[in-house]
């Protein structure tokens, strides 16, 4: 079997978890190498001292990879391209990918938000672009060094749509190999609505009032937020002819609850922390601009981005 050269791009919150899996498990392994991309402080950090990451699931905290790179133009050929960066620089990465992708070239995008695989393609119109989403309660503690609390990452992949004849089955037996969590369907764009339901909703409400998943659970007016969100996000995927299921706002409530219950949001993390960019365009900007296009009311998603947008400037 040929050696499977996987590159990880972006060495936070998800980069580090499942980078960190894969580093650790293909170390020694003729099946796969894997390499990183991190810039500044991160790279400097993860090549000297390998990559920490914090969690219940590792007693050996540090995982070294085959190689790790400041940027994506130093690579050597690279059959599998892992994006786990923010949604604000997605459009710098593709940039610098474009002319590493050849026809069978894998992107897979480990990323919250529903139109990540068009953004992509809008850059990137060869090779394979696999649309995913991902669960997963992780974040950056100190550059290098990644924590993860709470249940194990979960990542649902799907064939691409562009190229469906295309079977990443080999690459999905590669990362459950490394005990990752994946399910691998024809269509993985109903769970990535699905995420979206509970990502969309829960990150701005989380964000705006800084309160945590079981906080927003558990308190009726946060409760009835995320509701009125999840109903405008309900209307935008119908008109979409998304399959998502009848019951998606009792279910997503349902699954916020079996977040343990102070696990914030990466939104609300951002929001909090004062950082000069964050993902709530991929959140409430995207919703609102569906809005606008399908012309379907959007109003509790645009009064909450406003706030959050306030409580920015002040
Ligand atoms: N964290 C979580 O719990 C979850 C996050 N998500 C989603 O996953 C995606 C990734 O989030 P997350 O991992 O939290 O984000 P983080 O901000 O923790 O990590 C993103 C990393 O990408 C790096 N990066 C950005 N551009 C480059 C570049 N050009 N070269 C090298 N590295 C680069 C950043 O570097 P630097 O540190 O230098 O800025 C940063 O380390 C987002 O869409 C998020 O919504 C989904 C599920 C759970
Ligand atoms: C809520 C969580 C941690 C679940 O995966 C998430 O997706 C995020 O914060 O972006």
């Amino acid at each position: 079997m040929k050696t499977k050269e996987l590159t990880i791009i972006g060495l936070g919150g998800v980069g580090g978890y499942f980078g960190f899996k894969l580093a650790q498990k293909y170390a020694s392994s003729d099946a796969a190498n894997i390499s990183f991309v991190a810039r500044a402080q991160t790279y400097e950090v993860v090549k000297e001292k390998g990559l920490t990451l914090l969690s219940a699931e590792h007693a050996n905290p540090v995982a070294h990879p085959h190689q790790i790179y400041r940027n994506v133009a130093e690579l050597p050929v690279t059959n599998v391209f892992i994006l786990c960066v923010k949604e604000y620089d997605l459009e710098n990465i593709c940039l610098q990918l474009k002319s590493s992708i050849k026809e069978d070239t894998v992107v897979l995008p480990l990323m919250n938000g529903v139109d990540i695989y068009e953004r992509i393609r809008k850059i990137i119109s060869n090779g394979i672009v696999l649309p995913s989403c991902v669960y997963v309660a992780s974040h950056i503690k100190e550059k290098g060094i990644v924590e993860h609390k709470g249940n194990p990452g979960k990542i649902v992949m799907g064939r691409d749509p562009e190229n469906p004849q295309y079977d990443a089955l080999e690459i999905a037996e590669l990362l459950k190999d490394a005990g990752i969590d994946l399910d691998y369907k024809e269509n993985s764009f109903p769970d990535i609505w699905t995420k979206y339901f509970f990502i969309a909703s829960f990150g701005l409400v989380t964000a705006r009032y800084n309160k945590s998943i079981g906080q927003v659970v558990e308190e009726s007016a946060l409760h009835e937020r995320a509701s009125l969100i999840m109903k405008e996000i309900e209307a935008i995927a119908k008109r979409k002819g998304i399959a998502i299921s009848e019951d998606i706002i009792e279910k997503t409530f349902q699954k916020a609850a079996s977040f343990p219950y102070q696990t914030p949001t990466s939104l609300q993390l951002d929001v909090q922390s004062g950082k000069a960019n964050t993902e709530l365009e991929l959140f409430a900007g995207a919703i609102i601009d569906y809005g606008k296009a399908l012309e379907i009311p959007v109003a509790e998603t645009q009064q909450i981005y406003h706030e959050i947008k306030e409580g920015l400037r002040s």
